[in-house]
């Protein structure tokens, strides 16, 4: 069974935020879209709940992120819990404790991990994140690589901070047998006209121009019809793939996605404002199973495309 919304898109995938805590301060951070603070967050039991429910209703991929997933002490235990619901369970991370979270997560049944890594330059790096922790970071994604393949590392590309590093990333994920993802800076319309947004927003469209001519092959994903290229290095053939979530309607028409704050609340989608409905609640008041997947239909009923 696979729920649609109103628009015929099927929602298959949940990213559930475990934490808004997270030890670096990186300074364009879209807080995955929870700008409320929210100290209560769900307990191991209660996201075990939430995706259990989720997955008899055709959820198939999870996503966990924050904040920073890994400063959560039971984050194994999280894992532990919900790996036997999902196909497919992967984690977003800074990467700054994978050095030894690396073959436990993949224990635990973590399938797979995205990395952040804006730069390979320490003082870029450092000057993104405000941690001084790139080598710390460098030696995680070499432990992933060993238990949690594909290791994909995003970067968030911003002008004037990271955009000259571009090919040297696409070298380096050659070189790891990584995937390199790159982002483009996002932020709900009402942001785009602001001094920050104008000042650090680099379109990715010429890159992927670029991508194209270089590619030997291109791959389209379901999910957003994002391209991947098989791109020639001299240490082999690297894996890109571009996200360009900004004004893309055709990246929101084909959006698989619901999100989940760490306090338990449901959100429609990662730019847009007022679109909670409180789970973590009902669980804890009581709500049987059948009253919580009505709660869930009723999410899924309420998504829309934000670029359309
Ligand atoms: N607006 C928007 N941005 C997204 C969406 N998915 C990913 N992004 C952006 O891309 C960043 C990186 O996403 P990840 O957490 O690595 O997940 P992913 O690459 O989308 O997921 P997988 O391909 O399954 O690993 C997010 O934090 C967002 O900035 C989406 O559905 N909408
Ligand atoms: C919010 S973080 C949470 C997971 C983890 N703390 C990390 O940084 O990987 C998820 C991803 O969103 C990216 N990100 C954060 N703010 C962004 C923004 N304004 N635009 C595009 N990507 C952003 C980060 O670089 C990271 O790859
Ligand atoms: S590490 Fe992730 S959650 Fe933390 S500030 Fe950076 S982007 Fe945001
Ligand atoms: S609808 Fe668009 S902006 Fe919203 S989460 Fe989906 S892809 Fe992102």
């Amino acid at each position: 069974m696979v729920l649609y919304d109103r628009f015929g898109r099927p929602a298959t995938n949940l990213r559930i935020s475990i934490t808004q805590d997270c030890n670096y301060r990186c300074f364009f951070c879209h807080r995955e879209g929870q700008h409320f603070n929210a100290r209560l967050e769900m307990t191991p039991a209660e996201i075990e709940r939430l995706v259990r429910i989720a997955s008899r209703l055709g959820i198939r991929k999870v996503k966990l992120t924050g904040g920073e997933p890994t400063v959560r002490d039971d984050l194994l235990e999280i894992v532990e819990r919900i790996k036997p619901y999902v196909l497919d369970l992967s984690m977003t991370t800074n990467g700054s404790r994978l050095k030894e979270l690396a073959k436990p997560l993949a224990k635990a049944g973590l399938d797979r991990v995205n990395v952040s890594l804006h730069s390979l330059k320490p003082d870029v790096y450092k000057r993104i994140t405000g941690v001084d922790m790139l080598e710390t970071v460098l030696e995680g994604i070499e432990e992933a690589v060993k238990y949690l393949s594909p290791v994909k590392l995003n970067m968030t590309v911003m002008k004037g901070v990271n955009d000259g590093e571009i090919w040297d990333m696409v070298d380096f994920a050659a070189k790891t047998g990584t995937v390199l993802q790159l982002i483009e800076l996002e932020a709900p319309r009402e942001m785009t006209e602001t001094g920050f947004f104008r000042k650090y927003f680099y379109p990715l469209k010429p890159v992927e121009r670029e991508l194209e001519k270089r590619a030997v092959e291109t791959r389209e994903r379901r999910m957003h019809r994002r391209k991947k290229y098989f791109v020639p290095t001299d240490y082999g053939i690297a894996e890109v793939e571009v996200v360009r979530a900004m004004h893309n309607t055709v990246f929101c028409a084909n959006c698989t996605r619901l999100r989940v704050t760490s306090n338990g609340m449901f959100k429609t989608c990662l730019l847009r404002k007022n679109d909670l409905i409180d789970f973590a609640t009902a669980m804890r008041n009581g709500a049987s199973d059948g009253e919580l997947v009505e709660i869930f239909k009723k999410v899924v009923l309420m998504r829309e495309p934000y670029w359309k």
